[in-house]
């Protein structure tokens, strides 16, 4: 073995301590028997390495550590190593795959090899660090082992091998205590530190392969072979460093913790080698990975080698960002949830409140217990209460539970009133409330007492029909006022979902419980009176039929166990007292009407209306404005004056309110200080109510020939309505206007038919008829009519067109016509005879199969207008006309008979079916 003679380097030395070591170098790899075949072996001092190094890198076999750019043919080797012999790369051997021949040729030439090249070097032990040529790290050395060389050796001799320990907890690791491969470097800097360490900053320098690890001086010291890095150019080694690069860019993509100093450093590394141990050193990696690549000095390889860690390093970013992405949202929602309750927790301490939450649900369990609902109804609460207790307060849930809760709590399970039926009593309310309606009381008083002795709670609905403001409701209140129930109105007017009804499911958003619930939780009580108002107006579409819900309701077999779909729950119905409303009987829906017993509420007459004003609504007006009776009177001709020209109804809401508007303005004048008791008299209504608003327009119309005064009935009462005929140069055709129905039409194709029949006995010339087209108008044209019962205005209209004739003022009439002349009975006579008394009219035509019907008539009526009941046209014709009059009191005189018949009888207020079918004309309201 061939030694190099120590110069008088500072590493003489060591070197001379080595020398004796180093006879039998293995010439590479660790466990390699071939591998570890001795080589002859030379020690050599830093400047010599440098030089060899150099040299070796000139004649193009390596790829120089200081940088720049690979040299051609680069075979990695020691700097001795004859360059044309391959070399496996992870072991730094020979290659055996050439084949006998060749591997006896390796041997052959092993013998000539030049010896390998030795530098003994102070050791500095490192833990886990593993350094890089070209690198420069700080290190911190705290063993004493560490402290001790760097003394020594620091400034004057900063070469150092840098070697990881295999175990960084061993102490003073031999030869096999260290990782193979190892870095040559230079100690740059040392700093002190009062802990007693010691910082230095290293920067590698060559890459190298331990030999021995021993001591000088007492000092660790290693033999270390230094190792070239080789590249051979072309397109494998472009190939590799572009997918390098490449996946590195991606990783930075995905990875913002990546410093920019160290991307830029990558994008300057121009030799692939130093590229390779830039990353080796800064990526993730293990001691072993970083070894390894530290150890392959073939830069190809080592930058295979890391292409598959960094691909690897990139699918771990993938999916990491992936389940990051997957459990972001809802992590961070957790956490925030989380953080806030702590908050809230926090602040709640600090102010010394208690857990807000827990005392609701506290609470609401309170209120459950309280409501004694059915012991499964409580039990499926307290299962929602715990469900709740557990629930996010901002949660959708939440609410959804808490309001269904709220609502269970707050109905009246098992409160109800007691009933305090004395029929005495109960009448003296009745009177005390309402003026009249006799009949209708009385119906009451029975049904009352009927269900007090049975203590039956079956029995009919009683439906209050009439039109409106004559007291349907405040008579149902009455009725809850002599039981001491509660009273609840509940408004079916326009309700077309059944859901109204029974209450939408709990999965719709703003669900709430149907109008019968809600009904129950407004009065607080299970037996209130419950008024269903106008059931008439009822209507369905695809939402389903809400009268199919009321049947449920109204059924007492049924109601018992009536569920609510929000409340989910049965609630028991039974104890109610169900009262309808409606203003015509015929559009209530048929099952609803077949389970009620109707009680027909009439309009009033104007002396009933006056009546009533002075007895109920003045005292009740000024009473709710604050005046005493003595601030402001009404004297009979007022009143009289504000129903006829202030309102036009069957009914009392127009008067309450014109009179509530007068009381208003008193209250003004007696807030304004002027307390003068005033007197409203019908010359200064004006001044309290402006002009009037309607006037009597049969009274004002002008006779013309051509135009008649028909009755019509209408929900809200009954109405005048004038038909008007015109004739012009034609060929007998026939114009209906003014929005007739099918029956009003036909009525008028009648008339025409009959007119032209009896043309001779009526007095018109016949070919008239052919030479004229007729047209027939009823005004309001926007109201639809409808019904047969103005045939006989119809008629007479057509008579005094043909007979150039005016009918005489004030006289109206009502009857359907045949073809024959018959006049048959129409419906709604006790309405279509107030209004006409209320328009100004004097005399009324009636078919006398109607004379039942002015039993109702208030005497008053009866008194102050004529009524002609008539059964055939014939009858009628003679009364249209002045001129016909003398014969008609002739005839009138000459007949007691029909001088009986158009006497007025006395009772009324006769509680009737509604006549069905109704023949008048409808006009909406
Ligand atoms: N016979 C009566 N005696 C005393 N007051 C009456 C009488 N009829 C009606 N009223 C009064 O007329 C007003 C209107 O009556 P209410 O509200 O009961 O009418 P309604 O028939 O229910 O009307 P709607 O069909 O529009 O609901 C109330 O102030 C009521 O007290």
């Amino acid at each position: 073995m061939k030694r190099s003679k120590p110069s008088g380097s500072p590493a003489s030395t060591p070197a001379k301590n080595a020398a004796s070591d180093v006879a039998d170098v293995p010439s590479s790899g660790d466990s390699n028997d071939d591998a570890r075949k001795p080589r002859s072996a030379r020690i050599v001092t830093w400047d010599e390495m440098v030089a060899l190094l150099r040299a070796d890198s000139r004649h193009g076999s390596g790829s120089e550590e200081r940088g720049g750019r690979p040299q051609t043919g680069s075979e990695t080797r020691s700097p001795s190593s004859p360059s044309s012999q391959p070399r496996d790369s992870k072991t730094n051997s020979p290659t055996k795959s050439k084949g006998r021949s060749n591997s006896n040729k390796t041997r052959e030439d092993d013998s000539q090899d030049p010896p390998i090249p030795l530098i003994p070097l102070p050791l500095l032990a490192l833990g886990r660090e593993v350094i890089f040529p070209q690198m420069m790290a700080p290190l911190v050395i705290d063993r004493r082992a560490g402290i001790q060389l760097i003394d020594r050796i620091y400034p004057s001799e900063p070469r150092v091998v840098l070697a990881t320990q295999r175990n960084p907890e061993e102490e003073n690791p031999g030869t096999e205590g260290f990782h193979p491969f190892v870095c040559l470097g230079t100690i740059l800097k040392m700093l002190k530190f009062p802990d007693g360490s010691t910082r230095v900053v290293c920067q590698g320098e060559f890459r190298g392969r331990l030999i021995k690890v021993f001591d000088s001086n007492g000092l660790p010291h290693a033999l270390v072979e230094p190792l070239l890095s080789h590249a051979e150019p072309g397109v494998e080694l472009d190939a590799v460093v572009h997918a390098v690069n490449q996946l590195f860019s991606q990783i930075v993509e995905k990875s913002p913790l990546i410093s920019e100093e160290f991307q830029v450093n990558i994008l300057n590394a121009n030799d692939p080698s130093v590229l390779a141990d830039l990353l080796a050193a800064n990526l993730n990696l293990s001691v072993e990975d970083r070894i390894e690549l530290l150890g392959t000095t073939d830069v190809v390889d080592r930058l295979k080698k890391l292409v598959g860690h960094l691909t690897r390093q990139l699918d771990v970013l993938e999916l990491s960002s992936k389940l990051h992405a997957q459990v972001g949202s809802e992590m961070n929602r957790v956490q925030r949830e989380h953080f806030l309750r702590q908050q809230i927790r926090i602040i709640q301490e600090e102010l010394g409140e208690s857990d807000k939450e827990n005392t609701e649900v506290e609470e609401l369990w309170n209120k459950l217990e309280k409501a004694k609902p059915p012991k499964e109804v409580l039990v499926e609460c307290k299962r929602d209460l715990d469900r709740l207790a557990n629930m996010h307060p901002s949660s959708a849930e939440h609410s959804i539970v808490r309001t269904h809760l709220d609502w269970i709590a707050s109905l009246p399970w098992s409160k109800s009133t007691r009933d305090r039926l004395n029929l005495k009593v109960a009448r003296r309310i009745l009177d005390a409330d309402h003026y009249n309606l006799e009949k209708v009381k009385q119906r009451i008083l029975e049904y009352l007492a009927v269900r007090k002795l049975c203590k039956s709670l079956k029995g009919p609905i009683l439906c209050l029909v009439g039109p409106p403001g004559t007291g349907k409701t405040s008579l149902g209140k009455s009725i809850a006022r002599t039981l001491g129930r509660e009273f609840v109105r509940i408004s079916l007017g326009g309700v077309h979902d059944e859901a109204e009804i029974r209450g939408h499911r709990r999965t719709y958003v703003a669900a709430m419980p149907g109008r019968i619930i809600q009904g129950l939780r407004k009065c607080g009580t299970n037996n209130p009176v419950m008024m269903l108002d106008e059931v008439d107006k009822l209507s369905h579409d695809f939402r389903g039929d809400p009268a199919a819900a009321l049947l449920e309701v109204l059924d007492p077999e049924q109601n018992k166990t009536f569920r609510d779909h929000y409340l989910d729950h049965d609630f028991d119905l039974s104890k109610i007292l169900f009262l309808a409303t409606a203003n015509a009987l015929e559009t209530i829906p048929h099952a609803l009407r077949d389970r009620m017993e109707v009680l027909e509420l009439p309009g009033y007459s104007e002396e009933e209306k006056l009546l009533i004003a002075h007895r109920y609504l003045i005292p009740k007006q000024l009473a709710e404005h604050g005046l005493a009776p003595r601030d402001v009177k009404f004297p009979d001709d007022t009143v009289r004056k504000v129903i006829v020209d202030y309102t036009r109804e069957a009914g009392l809401r127009n008067l309450e309110r014109e009179l509530a508007a007068i009381c208003r303005k008193v209250a003004v004048k007696h807030a304004e200080g002027d307390t003068r008791n005033l007197t409203i008299t019908p010359a200064n209504v004006t001044e309290w109510l402006g002009p009037p608003k309607f006037f009597r327009e049969a009274a004002d119309q002008k006779p013309t020939p051509g135009l008649s005064t028909g009755l019509a009935w209408t929900p809200s009462g009954g109405e005048i309505l004038f038909i008007e005929a015109t004739a012009n140069p034609g060929k007998g055709s026939l114009t209906l206007t003014g929005l007739l129905g099918d029956s009003m039409r036909e009525s008028a194709q009648a008339a025409m038919s009959y007119l032209k029949s009896h043309a001779a006995s009526l007095a018109i010339d016949p070919n008239r008829f052919d030479k004229a087209d007729v047209h027939i108008h009823v005004p309001a044209g926007a109201v639809p009519k409808d019904g047969p019962s103005a045939g006989v205005a119809i008629v007479a209209a057509l008579v005094s067109l043909w007979r150039e004739m005016p009918i005489r003022p004030g006289l109206a009439m009502t009857g359907e016509v045949t073809l024959t002349g018959r006049v048959l009975p129409v419906g709604g006579v006790r309405e279509k005879v107030l209004a006409a008394r209320r328009s100004g009219v004097r005399e009324v035509i009636l078919p006398i199969r109607n004379e039942k019907d002015l039993t109702e008539l208030p005497p008053e009526v009866r008194q102050d207008l004529v009524i002609h009941l008539v059964a055939h046209l014939d009858e009628v014709l003679p009364r249209l006309f002045e001129s016909d009059r003398a014969t008609q009191h002739d005839n009138h005189a000459a007949s007691p008979e029909r001088a009986r018949l158009e006497r007025s009888t006395r009772s009324r207020g006769r509680v009737t079916p509604h006549p069905l079918p109704t023949a008048a004309p409808v006009r909406s309201r």
